[in-house]
């Protein structure tokens, strides 16, 4: 584990210096990942499944209450780890929690968390308590909160290494992140592995504002301004990462627009072989 986070440490300068060449805060990635008429349905209120390209992959993994993808992925760790990363003999599990703004990640972290041997890092919540700090890099990070866009990854990926090796465990629950193409290019080129699966919290815009409005923690983006920007976000550069995911057979959706007892009746499906 030391020798795989020290590797990320490394590789993530060298990542984020080509991330950076590019770097506008989360508007690269391209929308055709998207399919074009599901666009219109977003924008109506549709839950974002609907246009999440290869919808066919995620029902499967919800059907399975396993991922096929996590499965193998267990079964190749078991193998001692070989052929994942560089030469590492043991490598982190790390589950990307994703979904729009509202869509209940925290809250369902906080259950599986509950339940099983998992470390929930929120790339928010470290961005966030960064901003704090009152360095310019804070002050950058928290303008581009409010504004509802993504920060360049040098600094999100800093925060969560720093935040895994602090741990000293080896299995996360990452929410938040990868929130747009760069991100997982920055995940891609310094970690040296994948995600063992996505967890996608998939609820309609209407459903997400009501919550973000009543959710009443003084967060600076949930006003009514900045939730429209997020979902501008959300659906330009955070949705073709799922997609990315999705045509790898790695996206497990849950339908999040139910109570929060029914949400997590179908997340824990996917963490039975953690039990
Ligand atoms: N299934 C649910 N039904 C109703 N309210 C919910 C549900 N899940 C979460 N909430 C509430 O909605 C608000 C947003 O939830 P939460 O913070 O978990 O979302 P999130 O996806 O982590 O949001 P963000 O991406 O903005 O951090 C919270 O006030 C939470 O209590
Ligand atoms: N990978 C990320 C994750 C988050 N951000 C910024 O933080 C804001 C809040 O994130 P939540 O997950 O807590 O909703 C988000 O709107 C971004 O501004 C980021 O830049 N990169």
């Amino acid at each position: 584990m030391r020798r795989a986070m020290e590797r990320l440490t490394r590789g993530v300068a060298r990542a984020s210096e080509r991330a950076m060449r590019g770097a506008n805060g989360g508007t690269r990635e391209p929308v055709s990942a998207v399919r074009a008429g599901a666009v219109t349905a977003v924008v109506t209120g549709t839950a974002a499944s609907a246009i999440v390209a290869g919808g066919a992959s995620a029902v499967a993994c919800a059907g399975e209450s396993e991922s096929k993808n996590a499965r193998a992925a267990t079964e190749e760790k078991s193998d001692g780890g070989k052929g994942i990363g560089k030469g590492e003999t043991k490598t982190p599990t790390v589950v990307f929690v994703l979904g729009g703004p509202g869509a209940g990640k925290g809250t369902q972290c906080a259950n599986i968390v509950r339940d099983f041997a998992f470390v929930h890092l929120s790339a928010g919540d470290l961005l966030r308590a960064h901003m704090k700090s009152g360095s310019p890099e804070g002050n950058m990070v928290a303008e581009m909160i409010k504004q509802g866009q993504i920060v360049p990854s040098e600094v999100t990926v800093n925060l969560l290494l720093d935040a895994m090796r602090a741990s000293g465990e080896d299995r996360f629950l990452i929410d938040g992140f990868p929130r747009n193409k760069e991100n997982r290019d920055a995940w891609e080129n310094t970690a040296g592995f994948d995600c063992d699966f996505v967890l996608f919290f998939d609820c309609p815009e209407d459903v997400m504002t009501t919550r973000l409005l009543g959710r009443n923690e003084g967060r600076s983006d949930d006003n009514i301004e900045t939730i429209k920007k997020r979902f501008v976000t959300f659906r330009e550069s955070s949705l073709p990462v799922i997609n990315y995911y999705e045509k790898l057979n790695k996206v497990c959706t849950v339908n999040s627009d139910q109570s929060p007892e029914d949400v997590y009746a179908q997340t824990k499906g996917f963490f039975s072989k953690f039990a």
